[in-house]
């Protein structure tokens, strides 16, 4: 069975992560398949909004641990860098459905949606500084911007996890919903913007992001950080730790 599982509803493209027995971290083929359905729903014709989610008790975990150690060059044809730059360039609305944990890529690509809601089961974390990384996905610019320095800073030097009731208050999440109205809840906003003009819809995203290509070069910086500390002993050395703990 494909670990993204797929299904388009009423202009919504609902994409899922579908690896629970690792906790849906995402290996190199869930990346594939997600840029591949984000790429394709943005010129269809027939979709005006997408919906990311996870299972009723998890979201994601995060980068496959053990994929850092097998595959530790990230140049720009790596699967996450092209996930990671096609959620920059996306045209069409994205929500998020947080159910669990949603660690390290999992909280940072909410940053890249544009509402997201969770029930109170969320964890989230950016736990980068705990494996010897720095972040990603532009969190080091988007964080700051979003939560100011002092917040984001703790959130990203202590890499301590978070709640849902915390991410609220941090604005990373729109609202906090019942854990089983969470998907029909979160697919009902993202057809109700569906369903509006979709160049208007597509515009008002666009003008809302004036920073898009500042943040696209600062994505590039971190990357290039990110890529000298996956390799070295130190985060090896943590990578290691957690799959042999298991
Ligand atoms: C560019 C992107 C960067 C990033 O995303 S960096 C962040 C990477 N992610 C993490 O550091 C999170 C790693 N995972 C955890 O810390 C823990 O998990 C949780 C706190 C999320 C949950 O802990 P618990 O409930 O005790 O579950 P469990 O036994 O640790 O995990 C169940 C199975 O899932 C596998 N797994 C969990 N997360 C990952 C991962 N990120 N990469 C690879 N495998 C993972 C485990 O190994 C295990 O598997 P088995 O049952 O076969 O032993």
């Amino acid at each position: 069975m494909s670990m993204i599982k797929v299904n388009d509803t009423d202009g919504v493209r609902i994409i899922q992560f579908n690896r629970l027995d690792k906790l849906n971290a995402i290996n190199l083929e869930m990346y594939r398949e997600l840029t591949a359905y984000l790429i394709e729903g943005d010129s269809n014709n027939d979709i005006g909004a997408f919906l990311l989610c996870g299972d009723k008790h998890c979201f994601t975990a995060g980068n496959d641990i053990a994929d850092f150690l097998n595959v530790p060059n990230l140049d720009a044809e790596h699967p996450a860098i092209e996930f990671l730059f096609c959620l920059l360039g996306l045209k069409k609305p994205l929500i998020a459905a947080v159910s669990g944990p949603a660690i390290g890529i999992g909280t940072t690509m909410l940053l890249h949606c544009d509402l997201v809601y969770a029930d109170a089961s969320a964890q989230f974390q950016l736990p980068f500084i705990n494996l010897a990384l720095v972040p990603e996905a532009g969190a080091s610019m988007l964080l700051p911007q979003l939560v100011g320095y002092t917040r984001a800073a703790e959130l990203l030097l202590t890499g301590e996890p978070f709640s849902a009731m915390q991410a609220r208050g941090y604005r990373l999440i729109n609202d906090i919903v019942e854990d089983d109205e969470l998907i029909e809840f979160s697919l009902n906003r993202a057809k109700l913007i569906a369903s509006k003009p979709s160049a208007a819809v597509q515009q008002t995203k666009a003008l809302m992001k004036p920073w898009k290509n500042h943040l696209k070069q600062h994505m590039q910086q971190e990357l290039d950080c990110f890529t000298k500390c996956l390799s070295s002993d130190e985060a090896r050395q943590r990578f290691q730790q957690f799959l042999l703990h298991k």
